[in-house]
């Protein structure tokens, strides 16, 4: 994780009776809420949404999440991981379905290493609990920020349901309110302020694979189920109740594409020539195609994250992720752990200090994290589906076993390490990826690796 490197603690500042403010009750807000709150702040938590405990489900999209051990940890500071562990499904390996219904398998990472698929709902839910039964806490729901003075620390809020408009004062604020931030929003009229988004010209479905009889699941339960199709893919992520949520990315346009596909016979169609094992088990797909909103996928990147000592951003306000690799919420999570461990290095007499420093230590392992999620879009649609990669996959696990001192998989540096900075991640595994395209012309068979040649290859690249 990033950590503080030679920076003297500041004495603790007395208890403000203040509360923070967090805007946005997300996934990240409300654990940011818990980790604030422990800490001996009172908070306001403002959200735009109704209360989805009281709402009931709203059209939800990215129904289930992969949560990994970043987000473990995260969710492990505020001790809050048993209340979630219940909801959440292991998956232990990716199970690629190639077009005629046949099924290759590739391990996340060790036996027993999984990454856990768990409702965004009921994440989002328990969370809320939790922040609810707080003392010195309060949410208040369907409160949208329409305008922020930075320098005057007022923000303007509207009451969705009657329109009201007014404006609240505060001293410390948290832009926690994910991709399309009002806070950042404002903050990218000031001077000097970097902004970039990129849209990937693919789009997302969420589909669903139905349950089978007494809620069992029709597919391997705890795996994550992949069906790449080069220019394309489509994933299935298990649910409690049997079923499984499907997610098509798909291009928008283009003779296979979102355009193209215009009535129900043109999707059966498609759906029937290149997802056949699993078309019989998507009842709903012609109802679902249609009414499910066409998500799009965009990387932000933006700079700086903070103003004066008195706003930052964080979660996907400060860096929204293409979702491939499963990160987004994990490095969210993952900012709460930085802040509050820079909370207790530097002390919370210098806010502007505590902000500056998290923005400095966050900002290139979040870079490389929107680096890597691309780099995994390309494997997933396209690389699973070649024997050679998933020949080169187990061969590095050979490697990673003889060598273990010397060798860890790009995967489990992002996503079974609960601290190696992202960035420290990318770079190795681009190292990684140089040397295999060295050994792997030598190698046909897994059976290879062993002939003394290689051995002696590995053995004198990994001490260069
Ligand atoms: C298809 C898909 C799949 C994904 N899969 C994964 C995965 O497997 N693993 C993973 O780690 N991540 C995944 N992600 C990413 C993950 O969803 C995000 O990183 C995560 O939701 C970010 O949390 P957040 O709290 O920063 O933002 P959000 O969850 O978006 O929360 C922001 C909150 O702020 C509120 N808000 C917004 N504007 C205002 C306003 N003006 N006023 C008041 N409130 C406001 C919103 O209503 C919302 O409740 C996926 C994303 C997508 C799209
Ligand atoms: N990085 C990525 O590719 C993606 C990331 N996500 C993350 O997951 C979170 C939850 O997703 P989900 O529930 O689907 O949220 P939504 O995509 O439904 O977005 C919530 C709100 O954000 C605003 N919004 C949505 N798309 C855009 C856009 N292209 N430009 C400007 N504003 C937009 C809309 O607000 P209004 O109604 O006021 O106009 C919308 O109601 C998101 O907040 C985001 O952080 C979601 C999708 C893609
Ligand atoms: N949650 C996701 C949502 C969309 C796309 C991919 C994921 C993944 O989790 C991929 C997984 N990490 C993998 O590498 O197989």
């Amino acid at each position: 994780m990033d950590s503080p490197t030679s920076l003297t603690p500041t004495a603790a500042a007395p208890a403000a009776t203040e509360p923070l403010v967090i805007m946005g009750a997300g996934l990240v807000g409300t654990l940011l809420a818990l980790y604030l709150t422990r800490r001996g702040h009172p908070v306001h938590l403002y959200e735009r949404l109704p209360d989805p405990r009281k709402a009931g489900l709203r059209e939800a999209r990215s129904i289930n999440l992969a949560l990994s051990d970043r987000g473990w940890r995260g969710l492990a500071g505020v001790g809050v991981t048993d209340d979630i562990r219940k909801v959440g499904i292991p998956m232990y390996r990716r199970v690629m379905h190639d077009q005629r219904g046949q099924l290759t398998y590739q391990p996340y990472g060790q036996e027993g290493q999984a990454i856990f698929s768990v409702s965004r709902d009921s994440l989002n839910r328990t969370l809320l609990d939790l922040v609810e039964a707080k003392p010195d806490m309060e949410i208040t729901f369907g409160q949208k920020l329409t305008q922020l003075d930075l320098p005057a620390r007022r923000l303007h809020l509207r009451d969705v349901a009657s329109g009201r408009e007014y404006d609240v004062p505060y001293q410390r604020l948290f832009g926690v309110d994910g991709a399309w931030s009002a806070v950042r929003g404002a903050m990218q009229r000031l001077d000097r302020a970097d902004y970039s988004q990129q849209y990937l010209e693919y789009g997302y479905k969420e589909l669903t694979i139905a349950a089978g009889p007494n809620g069992t699941w029709q597919l391997e339960k705890n795996a994550l189920h992949i069906w790449p199709r080069g220019n394309y893919l489509m994933i299935a992520l298990p649910n409690l109740d049997g079923s499984f949520n499907a997610t098509l990315f798909f291009p928008y346009e283009g003779s296979l594409s979102f355009d193209s596909l215009r009535t129900p016979e043109e999707v059966e169609k498609f759906f029937g020539d290149v997802f056949p094992d699993v078309v019989p088990l998507m009842p709903e797909l012609d109802t679902e195609f249609f009414n499910h909103p066409t998500g799009s996928l965009v990387t932000i990147r933006c700079w700086p994250w903070s103003y004066q000592d008195s706003v930052l951003l964080l979660g996907d306000a400060a860096h929204a992720i293409v979702p491939f690799y499963g990160q987004g919420m994990n490095a969210g999570f993952e900012d709460c752990t930085v802040l509050d461990r820079l909370l207790d290095d530097l002390g919370e007499g210098d806010w502007g200090r505590v902000m500056d420093e998290f923005e400095r230590l966050r900002k290139p392992n979040t870079d490389a994290m929107a680096e890597l999620a691309l780099y995994n879009f390309v494997e997933m649609r396209d690389r699973v589906a070649d024997p050679r990669f998933l020949l080169q996959k187990r061969i590095e696990a050979k490697i990673a076993a003889q060598y273990p001192a010397k060798w860890l998989p790009l995967y489990s540096r992002v996503t079974f390490s609960p601290d190696t900075p992202y960035a420290e991640a990318w770079a190795a595994g681009q190292k990684q990826d140089a040397i295999m395209a060295r050994l792997m012309p030598h190698i046909q068979v897994e059976e290879d690796f062993e002939k003394p040649e290689v051995q002696e290859m590995v053995k004198s690249i990994l001490t260069e």
